[in-house]
């Protein structure tokens, strides 16, 4: 952006140019170089300019729609827009409508059956996974409702939204922030959304006995995440500060759960969740759709998962047992509690998720494992996990057998259940855990989930590989 700072010598006045510039561990920031010139006409040639360089460049948004979330996070949502991102789309001629949230579900529904599409070059969240849950929500089901796609079929192929999602992070964990951008920094996310970064995203869709449910872009976690988020929901007032505090009264009861996995292996693609490589900005694997590629390829990537030793129905793995935790991650699921994530070397943009097994174990064992994905160790390098890349999967728990005994459990185990939860010395273990989607909780245990790859995209290019020394990084981009 260029603007003529006005009076410092009235007939020669300067004029600035505003950039993007790089700072450490993927923070971007905006700086300003000045010009002078002492020919008002060289002068204004420049500016023309570079105005007629920045309006071609198609990429880059120039209306967008806007909801923030006041109450996620520490409740600074409206106070991050209005001081750190406003004055930028302002800087970058952006024009907005701003909605603030009134309740849960409203920009969910406003996208879904009000907004005026198509006058917006993109939709922004202000607020945390829940909030980017929401727009994904109102945007998927849109775009499936306006072309004839029924949701709750689990085998339809759905169509991908055209609009971009650019995410400002004000919420509690903004695991999709940081695990597409490299940091949780609202100045950096408008900057990526400004100069009209774009990344496509996987999404899986969680059915129930041939009925939609939800979807989910990150994590979908049974078992231990699952009861840390119902705990935590309970404990809203304590801001992100619950994470800590449901976390650590869940991992003292230990509960397990039964239940039988089924899942259908990706072992057509590049990649496997035990890859050393990372999806980073222009992901080679993400850039193939994660198909089998007969040109040049990472060579240790090449080997299909290794599920010999399962049971096979139908080509579909099957792991019978007892879990602590079962976990799709769709994506690395890195966020400032585990800068690696949940799978390490998951990708945003192949068409598959990593399926987590960890099965019951000491309490002790569990920790190690915990701990691991604070550290360099290697989280599934322990005889009690195992990781697989699926394209599809199944959960059944043990005993299950239809909705009505949903009803049962809603009335009765439920409530067995809470008391246990609240009492984490007691021995016993419910016999059903709920579903951690997106931060969001599924009261079905039974669910049916697949991969739709680059379903969604994100105003982010993923992200970027540090450079070995920080004062090579690439030049400037002028806003
Ligand atoms: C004893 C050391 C324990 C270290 C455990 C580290 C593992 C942390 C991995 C966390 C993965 C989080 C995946 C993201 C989940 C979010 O979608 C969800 C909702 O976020 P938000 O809407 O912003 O609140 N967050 C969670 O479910 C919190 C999980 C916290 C687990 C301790
Ligand atoms: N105005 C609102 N009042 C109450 N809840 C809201 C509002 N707007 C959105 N929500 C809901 O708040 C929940 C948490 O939002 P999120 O932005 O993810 O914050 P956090 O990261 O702290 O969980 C989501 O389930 C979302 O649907
Ligand atoms: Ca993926």
């Amino acid at each position: 952006f260029v603007k003529p700072l006005y009076p410092v010598t009235p007939s020669r006045p300067p004029s600035t140019v505003s950039y993007v510039e790089r700072a450490r561990q993927h923070r971007w920031q905006c700086s300003d170089v000045t010009f002078h010139c002492s020919e008002g006409a060289l002068r204004q040639q420049w500016i023309q300019t570079i105005r007629e360089q920045l309006t071609a460049l198609t990429s880059r948004p120039k209306h967008l729609l806007v909801y923030i979330n006041p109450h996620g996070g520490k409740q600074q949502g409206e106070c991050i827009y209005e001081q750190k991102v406003a004055p930028l789309f302002a800087c970058a001629s952006i024009s907005t409508d701003v909605i603030v949230t009134e309740h849960a579900n409203h920009a969910r529904d406003h996208l879904k059956t009000e907004a005026e599409l198509k006058k917006y070059d993109g939709v922004v969240c202000v607020g945390g996974d829940g909030m980017f849950s929401e727009i994904v929500h109102g945007l998927v089901s849109r775009t499936q409702r306006e072309n004839g796609v029924d949701q709750n079929s689990p085998e339809e192929k759905l169509v991908p939204c055209s609009l971009r999602i650019g995410i400002i992070p004000a919420g509690s964990t903004d695991c999709i922030c940081y695990a597409t951008v490299g940091i949780n920094d609202p100045v950096t996310s408008a900057l990526h959304v400004i100069v009209g970064d774009s990344q496509p995203m996987d999404v899986c869709s969680v059915h129930h006995n041939n009925t939609f449910l939800r979807y989910s872009s990150s994590l979908l976690g049974y078992g231990f995440y699952g009861d840390v988020l119902a705990d935590s929901e309970r404990k809203r007032w304590m801001g992100p500060a619950r994470y800590n505090f449901s976390g650590f009264k869940t991992f003292l009861t230990h509960h397990h759960y039964e239940g039988a996995v089924s899942f259908l292996p990706a072992t057509d693609i590049l990649g496997t969740p035990r890859d050393k490589t990372r999806c980073r900005a222009g992901c080679f694997i993400c850039q193939h759709d994660g198909q089998l590629y007969s040109g040049d390829s990472p060579e240790e990537s090449k080997t299909a998962p290794d599920v010999s030793d399962r049971e096979y129905e139908m080509g579909w793995g099957v792991v019978r047992g007892k879990f602590l935790a079962i976990n799709a991650a769709s994506m690395s699921c890195a966020c400032p509690r585990s800068p690696k994530g949940l799978s390490p070397a998951a990708h945003l943009a192949d068409g598959t998720t990593d399926l987590i097994l960890v099965r019951k174990c000491s309490r002790f064992n569990f920790l190690r494992h915990l701990l691991r994905h604070t550290s360099k160790d290697d989280q599934f390098d322990m005889t009690f996990v195992e990781v697989h890349r699926v394209r599809r999967f199944r959960f059944t728990p043990r005993h299950w057998q239809n909705d009505s005994e949903l009803d049962l459990r809603e009335n009765g185990k439920q409530l067995f259940s809470q008391i246990c939860r609240d009492h984490p010395a007691c021995s016993c273990s419910p016999a059903y855990s709920s579903w951690n989607c997106d931060g969001e909780i599924l009261p079905h245990a039974a669910i049916e989930v697949g991969v739709h790859c680059q379903l969604i995209k994100l105003f982010t290019r993923g992200i970027e590989e540090q450079p070995l020394f920080e004062d090579l990084a690439n030049p400037p981009c002028a806003l």
